[in-house]
């Protein structure tokens, strides 16, 4: 396969790594001044930030949830199967037609070569949507699909299958369509596909992205385009490089990501109407919130359906505390307090603003932490090189806004800390988030701990309602009282 364009991406990534040093704090350091740091998101929906001067107000970009951008960075600090528990409610358009599961990759009757490739890949047998998903998507004749699991569950090496099981290299001419919401996620994409495609040397695949000027009238050879769905639409329609009425497969990732930047949708949708009616149409997307939902059903007719469900998360095997302060200096105080009484192998701290968050990792530094800090005004590659150095133990305490929260599995993390209490946009308690940081210290029947620090009425409230939200007591906590603290280390 044609690696070339690749490869550039791969340097680009690098090079943001090296970046790296200057944003995880040492000892000596000062810490970063969020103001100097440009953050460029994941292209098309990246997110433009300002700085909110010296008010500690969260502006109203601050944390935004960058939906691509989280995406991508997830894939980047992935390097293998999240291991979750998953049940799976598979919904077939056929009901007579038992749905056969597989247990092992060869009972795909894969081709040699991609066989040959997902080995390679180190995969030794299919996650449960690949499972789910491939016999559906190789039958004969090519069914429609719509599937749901979380990221990071197989979903793209699935569909990766299915596109070089149908292509025909022999046929120099696009027959595999793949929409990706961005730019970079194209190009994660496409890094798959070159992988799995290692052994077909005469498959090519071009990106259908901006950037990649193409001389009027020229014809596309490739026989797989991954692409954004404005760029593709380009190339069916005005540009003429492809000819829509030859594709075979139509596949429609991150369909959650893709109906969250204006535009993507009507393009998808204009896309797909220019498609052959025996086109297989695949859509995939890690949540299904009602708009996905309707956007699937406009995208792919007559689909089968799969959904993955994660087992429920629960806070049982976590200890909560909370602790009373009337300033974030006082705050900061327990804190101290806490790391001299306990052995904390490593911790995550959560502030509500990157303002605070950065000066909270200025002063743990001074007190000789190592500390790492994570905030949505760096770019996702240096967040998920941050992150890896977090994981392999480098840094022991990661200081981080809401931004980060989500997707990152650090097992040796056994305590978090809300120096501030998560809230929506509304100011009331955001219990969905609450759950998602604390449940990392709990992982695999693990026991962790969950401090939370609280130094207003309005905050006193908040834990109330958190408290009542989860129907689980939250103790109070006095970091004054070391026999205390010793008690909750044990
Ligand atoms: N059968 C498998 N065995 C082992 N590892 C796998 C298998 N399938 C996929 N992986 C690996 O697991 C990770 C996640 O897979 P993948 O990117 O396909 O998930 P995804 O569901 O598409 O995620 P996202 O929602 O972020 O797009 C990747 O590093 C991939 O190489």
């Amino acid at each position: 396969m044609a690696t070339d364009s690749w490869a550039l991406a791969v340097d680009e990534q690098e090079a943001a790594a090296e970046t790296l040093n200057k944003l995880v704090l040492k000892e000596d350091d000062e810490p970063p001044k969020s103001e100097s740091n440009s953050l460029n998101g994941a292209g098309d929906a990246g997110n433009t930030e300002k700085t909110n001067g010296d008010s500690d107000e969260k502006t109203e970009d601050d944390d935004k949830e960058d939906k691509a951008a989280q995406s991508l960075l997830n894939k980047l600090i992935r390097n293998n199967l999240v291991n979750t528990t998953h049940q799976v409610e598979v919904l077939q358009r056929d009901p007579n037609s038992p749905l056969y599961s597989v247990k092992s990759f060869e009972e795909l009757r894969l081709k040699p070569q991609l066989l040959q490739g997902v080995y390679a890949m180190g995969f030794n047998r299919p996650s449960k949507i690949q499972e789910n998903a491939l016999p559906m998507m190789l039958a004969e004749p090519p069914q429609n699909l719509i599937a749901q699991s979380q990221s990071g569950t197989g979903k793209t090496a699935a569909f990766v299958l299915a596109m070089l099981s149908r292509v025909n290299p022999a046929n120099t001419y696009p027959q595999c369509l793949c929409l990706s919401p961005t730019y970079e996620l194209a190009l994660q994409t496409g890094k798959v596909i070159e992988q799995m495609g290692k052994y077909y040397p005469e498959l090519k695949l071009a990106y259908a992205v901006r950037g990649n000027k193409l001389e009027r009238g020229h014809k596309i050879s490739e026989q797989i385009v991954i692409g954004t769905p404005g760029t593709v639409l380009d190339w069916c329609s005005k540009l003429r490089f492809i000819d829509p009425k030859k594709i075979k497969v139509f596949v429609l990732d991150e369909a959650d990501v893709m109906i969250a930047t204006q535009g993507h949708q009507d393009q998808s949708i204009r896309i797909q109407r220019m498609l052959p009616r025996d086109c297989q149409m695949l859509l995939f997307s890690a949540t299904f919130e009602e708009s996905v939902w309707r956007f699937a059903q406009k995208v792919v007719p007559e689909p089968n359906i799969i959904k993955l469900k994660r087992e429920e998360e629960t806070l049982d095997t976590i200890k909560q505390y909370y602790v009373l302060c009337n300033n974030r200096e006082e705050k900061f105080k327990a804190l101290c307090n806490i790391y001299g009484s306990i052995t904390i192998a490593q911790a995550m701290i959560f502030c509500h603003t990157r303002k605070t968050a950065s000066w909270l990792a200025g002063e743990l530094s001074n007190e000789g932490h190592q500390v790492a800090l994570l905030s949505g005004e760096m770019v996702v590659e240096q967040r998920a090189a941050v992150i890896d150095r977090f994981r392999e133990g480098k840094e022991k305490v990661l200081v981080t806004t809401n931004v980060c929260a989500r997707g990152i599995d650090v097992e040796q993390v056994s305590v978090v800390i809300n120096f501030d209490l998560p809230v929506d946009k509304d100011g009331n308690p955001d219990n969905e988030t609450y759950l998602h940081r604390i449940g990392r210290t709990g992982r695999f029947g693990k026991r962790g701990l969950a401090i939370n620090m609280i130094d207003s009425k309005h905050s006193m409230n908040i834990l109330q309602r958190i408290q009542q939200h989860f129907n689980k007591k939250i103790e109070k906590l006095d970091t004054d009282d070391i026999d205390e603290l010793e008690k909750i280390a044990n």
